[in-house]
């Protein structure tokens, strides 16, 4: 079931959180172990379509190369992926650099190949912003996940863990 806020839908929630260039409140983030860092958990139940927070950082146009806090995606279409899918072979690549340590949330959503949260692409006054939305139910309590996509992710192989299997349908 799908809810609003304040009487606004999922999207104009996410434009007036951008607005405001403030994560909301009903998050917080913790430092889950030395291997996976900090990760952000709900801190009330949030419904599945709900805008969760913004992948904020500055705007850069062309292929930026790749760092933990960097997240490319094209802008003339609906082609966005975290890692190193496409690069400059695009001539409307994009990227948000999240490497500054600002204080948001968005840069601190750790990977999941079963994720609770999907990043999409949205403009507002003309400028592309990514967010995140619950792509069902999250509980009190849950770390919230994004797929990063890509290949060669290197938890995903590590001891212990299945190898997952990286779709990149869902990404065009
Ligand atoms: C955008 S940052 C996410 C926040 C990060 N955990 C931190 O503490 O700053 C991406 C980095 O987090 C780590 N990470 C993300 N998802 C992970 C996972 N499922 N398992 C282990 N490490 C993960 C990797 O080091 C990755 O390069």
């Amino acid at each position: 079931m799908m809810r609003s806020t304040r009487g606004l839908n999922p999207c104009q929630e996410a434009e007036r959180q951008i607005r405001m260039g403030k994560d909301k409140d009903n998050l917080r983030w913790e430092h889950i172990n030395t291997s996976k860092g900090r990760g952000v958990f709900a801190k009330s139940h949030i419904f599945k379509g709900a805008f969760i927070l913004q992948y904020r950082g500055i705007l850069r146009k062309g292929y930026s190369g790749t760092n933990d806090y960097s997240y490319h995606f094209r802008h003339g279409g609906s082609h966005y992926c975290k890692h190193n899918v496409f690069n400059s072979f695009f001539s409307d690549t994009c990227s948000i650099d999240a490497s500054s340590e600002d204080g948001s949330m968005g840069r601190l959503v750790n990977d999941d190949p079963k994720p609770n949260g999907k990043m999409k692409k949205m403009k507002v006054d003309g400028v592309p912003q990514l967010c995140i939305f619950a792509v069902k139910d999250i509980m009190e309590g849950q770390e919230i996940t994004y797929d990063y996509g890509g290949v060669d992710l290197p938890w995903r192989s590590s001891p212990g863990q299945e190898m997952a299997k990286v779709s990149t349908t869902d990404l065009y």
